[in-house]
């Protein structure tokens, strides 16, 4: 059965909806970027690019590093821009765009997404400038309310036990990422496990002008423990999209891998006077391992 018009939208040349791009734009290797002005940090070091396409926030550039083809999109802030992004990049290349159909299994795509995003630090022991692979995403927004998503026991247990040590109206769901690609790609950083969180400001425990529910918000993430046969889990960071990344890659099928350059300690009061360099040695890098 096709997807009705008003679910699987396509603009008037066909491309779809928030990304404004055709199947034959995009590649299987895809780095995202939060910030649209980062796209062109990354493309920079292409070898030559081959389409730039931009609508609202989403501006993606396509071209080859050292003769791989490769796409790099900026996604905006927040797990509700995730769910438009990872939709429409899984659209593009395993549902077919005349029959609105989406392709069987034995034909489907996996793309390999990589994140190269800021974050703020929960721990003393983790350094402004540091480079961080999320091992495990926890989400403290509502777009897994949505979907269903499996969690292991232990992902419903870390899920459970934060939502008692922050007296939470719900359980935030927790996802564990692709292993091979953090593997692969996070080789040498700091492995960590990140709080996808609802908002920079209160949701982050930032005081400006308004009061937290819960003064003492951030002690709680800095203190939660959890402790399993695989060792002690604690938050280490925290940003505003990993969750959704790990839990639409897990639904989906794709290799998601969230990278984090480490711009603020939130438990030394630090921001880095040096953010921009932090973050264009982390595109680097990551090229190189794509
Ligand atoms: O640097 P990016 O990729 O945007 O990521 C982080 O920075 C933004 C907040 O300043 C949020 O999107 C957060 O996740
Ligand atoms: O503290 C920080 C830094 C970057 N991005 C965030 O979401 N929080």
């Amino acid at each position: 059965m096709p997807i009705p018009d008003s679910e699987f939208i396509l603009n008037r040349d066909g491309s779809v909806y928030h990304l404004n791009l055709l199947p034959d734009h995009i590649s299987e290797t895809i780095l995202t970027v939060g910030d649209p002005d980062r796209v062109a940090l990354v493309s920079q070091h292409f070898d030559s690019i081959e389409t730039q396409i931009n609508k609202r926030e989403f501006v993606t550039h396509v071209g080859y590093y050292k003769g791989k083809r490769i796409a790099v999109v900026s996604t905006g802030i927040g797990t509700d821009n995730i769910d438009i992004v990872l939709n429409e990049l899984d659209a593009l290349v395993n549902i077919d765009f005349v029959t609105r159909e989406p392709r069987p299994v034995e034909e489907r795509i996996t793309l390999r997404i990589i994140r190269v995003g800021t974050s703020g630090a929960l721990q003393p022991d983790i350094p402004l400038g540091a480079h961080l692979v999320t091992e495990h995403a926890v989400g403290l927004d509502a777009l897994m309310q949505f979907y269903p998503l499996v969690e292991t026991g232990l992902e419903v247990e870390v899920g459970a036990g934060i939502q008692k040590a922050l007296q939470l109206d719900y359980r935030p769901y927790c996802v564990r990422g692709h292993d091979l690609i953090r593997e692969q790609i996070g080789a040498g950083m700091l492995t960590g496990n990140t709080l996808t969180c609802p908002g920079f400001y209160g949701p982050q425990g930032r005081v400006l002008r308004l009061d937290l529910r819960q003064p003492d918000l951030i002690k709680q993430f800095q203190n939660f423990r959890y402790e399993s046969a695989e060792g002690e889990f604690r938050l280490t960071n925290f940003e505003m999209e990993t969750a959704g990344y790990y839990g639409l890659g897990r639904m989906l099928g794709h290799e998601v891998v969230s990278l984090n350059a480490i711009v603020a300690n939130r438990a030394t009061g630090e921001f880095a006077t040096n953010a921009e360099q932090t973050v264009n040695d982390l595109i680097a890098k990551t090229l190189d391992r794509v």
